[in-house]
């Protein structure tokens, strides 16, 4: 029997401004730091060991890792960072305030826009000054691999290889696992993890800092899903 713990990162300063953000690097708000360290004791209250812990390249999950793992007295853990594990490209509405934006297209566009399995929002340019093609953390990858825009089928078809390659083979090996990503990027995990339809996938949100738990067989079936809050 294995765990694996996934936490969506603690409220962003984007987050709290309403503004679309992807890949775009922002910072934890106060708030989010508040969310990270609290989900860091419900771990240590739960009596949650990890062997291994995933996080994406995004600062935002990083540190909400770090404060849950220290809190935790478990920041000794090996991690691993991976661009796949980072948010859904928001595409030509990275930047954007998300009320506007349903205010100029209306509230049903911007819902398919954020929730419908595989619409895409617009390119990205470029040329935007939120735009990761110069990101230098991205330097290893093939240009065209950035992403210009991502819908969740396309953020699940590049969150996959990683669960393939390392996530999959850690339980199946009877490790517990903690992952700090992305409300979409978790939401394509949960999707594949518990074979939710594309129509259903819609409705599934995932909290900021609110550690969700799956407990696996060693055939790497679900026995048991568990949300920890206070
Ligand atoms: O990228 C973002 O804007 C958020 O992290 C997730 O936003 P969503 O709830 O609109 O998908």
């Amino acid at each position: 029997m294995s765990k694996l713990v996934l936490i969506r990162h603690g409220q962003s300063e984007w987050n709290l401004e309403n503004k679309f953000t992807g890949w775009v690097d922002v910072n934890l708000s106060d708030q989010g730091v508040k969310e990270a360290k609290n989900a860091g004791k419900l771990i240590k209250e739960h009596g949650l060991e990890f062997d291994q812990a995933y996080t994406s390249v995004l600062t935002r999950a990083i540190k909400t890792l770090h404060y849950a793992l220290a809190e935790s007295d478990q920041l000794w853990v090996p991690e691993t960072k991976s661009w796949r594990l980072n948010e859904r490209h928001y595409g030509g509405l990275q930047g954007l305030n998300k009320q506007d934006t349903a205010d100029k297209y209306g509230d049903d566009q911007v819902h398919i826009w954020r929730r419908s399995y595989d619409v895409l929002p617009p390119k990205l340019e470029d040329d935007s000054e939120f735009s990761q093609v110069h990101d230098r953390r991205y330097a290893d990858l093939d240009p065209n691999i950035i992403p210009r825009t991502e819908n969740l089928k396309v953020c699940l078809e590049r969150v996959m290889p990683f669960w393939e390659d390392h996530i999959a083979p850690d339980l199946l090996a009877g490790k517990n696992v903690i992952i700090a990503a992305h409300g979409n990027s978790l939401r394509a995990l949960t999707k594949y993890i518990e074979n939710i339809s594309d129509a259903d996938i819609m409705d599934v949100e995932m909290k900021t800092g609110e550690p969700v738990v799956y407990t696996f067989d060693d055939q790497l079936k679900v026995t048991n899903k568990e949300k920890l809050d206070d």
